[in-house]
C-alpha cells in the first residue's frame, strides 16, 4: 500500500529550502502580489481519501487550468462538432502565440492554448443563458463546493493588460471562428481565468477526469469517451511548449496555469494539485513540476 501522505510530506519538506523558485507572472498586474514561498500539495484517490500538506487550502488564481473546465462544459453541448472549430494537436508554442493561428486560418491548434480557449468561451457564451454565472455554477457543482468564486479584481486587471488576448480574439473573429462580440467573449474568458481555487477544491473538480466523467456524488458530467479525449488533450497540450517535458518527467495528463497551479491525474487512481507561484521560462510552476516528477518517481505510478 502506497503511503501518499508520507510521500507528499517528504516532497514538501525537500522543497522548503529551495531558493530558486522561478518568476511570478506579473503581466497580469494583480498576480504579482503573491508570496513566492507558498507551496501546497493535495491528492485525492478514487475512493475519496484525501492527502495534503503545506498551503493546500489557500485559494489562488487558477488561470489556464480553467481551460479544461470550460472545455468539459462545452464538449457535451457541441459533441464532436466541437472539433470543427478547434483542433487537437500540440502547438509546440507558448500559450499566447499567434502566428500559427493565422497560418491555419483561424482554427486554433487545441483548446488549451489561449486561442483555443477563446473559441470554447465563444461557444459557451452562445449556448448558456447567463454565461459567467452558469459556468461558475458548473464548477461549483462538479467540485461540490458552493464557495468557489471569481476574483473580479484579477479579471479586471487582465482586461486592462490582456492585449495579446484581444489580438487573438480579433484574429479569430476575422476568420469567423468567434460568433459573439469580441468583448463579451473576452469578458467571459478573463472571468473564467480569475477563478480562485485551492489545491483541495481543484482536486475535487478534476476528480471527474480521473473517474470516467463522474463526480464524487456519482453524478455523470462526461461520457467515458469524452473523458478519455479530454485527458488525451491534457497529456499532449496541457503544458504548451513543455508538454513533451511534462510527459517525459512526470508521465500524467495535467494542466498548468500562470497562477502557479498544476493539476495532474492518473485515470481511476488519483488526482493531485500542486501550487507554487514561481514559474519557469515556459510559464509552468517550477517547483510544481519538480514535485510531480518526484511523486510519480516515488510512487512508481504514471500512465506509462
Ligand atoms: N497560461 C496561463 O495561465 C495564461 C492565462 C491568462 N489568463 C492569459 O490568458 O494570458
Amino acid at each position: 500500500m502506497i503511503d501518499f501522505q508520507k510521500i507528499i510530506q517528504d516532497i514538501h519538506a525537500s522543497m522548503s529550502n529551495i531558493e530558486v523558485r522561478g518568476k511570478i507572472a506579473s503581466y497580469i498586474p494583480e498576480l504579482a502580489f503573491i508570496d513566492k514561498k507558498k507551496l501546497g500539495i493535495h491528492l485525492i484517490d478514487q475512493e475519496g481519501n484525501n492527502y495534503f500538506t503545506g498551503d493546500s487550502k489557500e485559494a489562488f488564481s487558477i488561470q489556464s487550468i480553467s481551460k479544461v473546465l470550460s472545455l468539459a462544459m462545452a464538449f457535451p453541448i457541441m459533441g464532436d462538432n466541437l472539433w470543427k472549430r478547434v483542433d487537437v494537436e500540440p502547438s509546440g508554442d507558448p500559450f499566447n502565440h499567434l502566428s500559427l493561428l493565422e497560418l491555419e486560418n483561424g482554427i486554433p491548434r487545441n483548446p488549451l492554448i489561449n486561442a483555443g480557449a477563446l473559441v470554447i468561451a465563444d461557444i459557451l457564451v452562445s449556448n448558456l443563458e447567463n454565461p459567467k454565472e452558469d459556468f461558475l455554477n458548473y464548477v461549483r457543482n462538479i467540485a461540490n463546493d458552493q464557495t468557489i468564486n471569481f476574483d473580479k479584481k484579477i479579471a479586471y486587471s487582465e482586461k486592462e493588460t490582456g492585449f495579446k488576448n484581444y489580438a487573438a480574439a480579433n484574429l479569430l473573429k476575422s476568420y469567423g471562428n468567434i460568433k459573439n462580440k469580441v468583448d463579451d467573449v473576452l469578458d467571459f474568458y478573463f472571468h473564467q481565468c480569475s477563478l480562485q481555487m485551492s489545491c483541495k477544491q481543484l482536486v475535487n473538480a478534476f476528480y471527474i477526469f480521473m473517474n470516467k466523467g463522474m463526480c464524487q456524488l456519482n453524478k455523470s458530467y462526461l461520457t467515458v469517451k469524452q473523458t478519455k479525449r479530454i485527458n488525451a488533450i491534457m497529456l499532449t497540450c496541457g503544458f504548451y511548449d513543455e508538454a513533451g517535458e511534462f510527459a517525459f518527467e512526470v508521465g500524467l495528463p495535467g494542466k498548468s496555469g500562470v497562477g502557479g497551479g498544476i493539476v495532474a491525474l492518473l485515470p481511476n487512481k488519483f488526482c493531485v494539485t500542486t501550487w507554487s507561484p514561481g514559474l519557469n521560462q515556459k510559464g509552468n510552476s517550477k517547483l510544481g513540476m519538480l514535485a510531480l516528477e518526484q511523486l510519480t518517481t516515488k510512487t512508481g505510478l504514471s500512465i506509462f
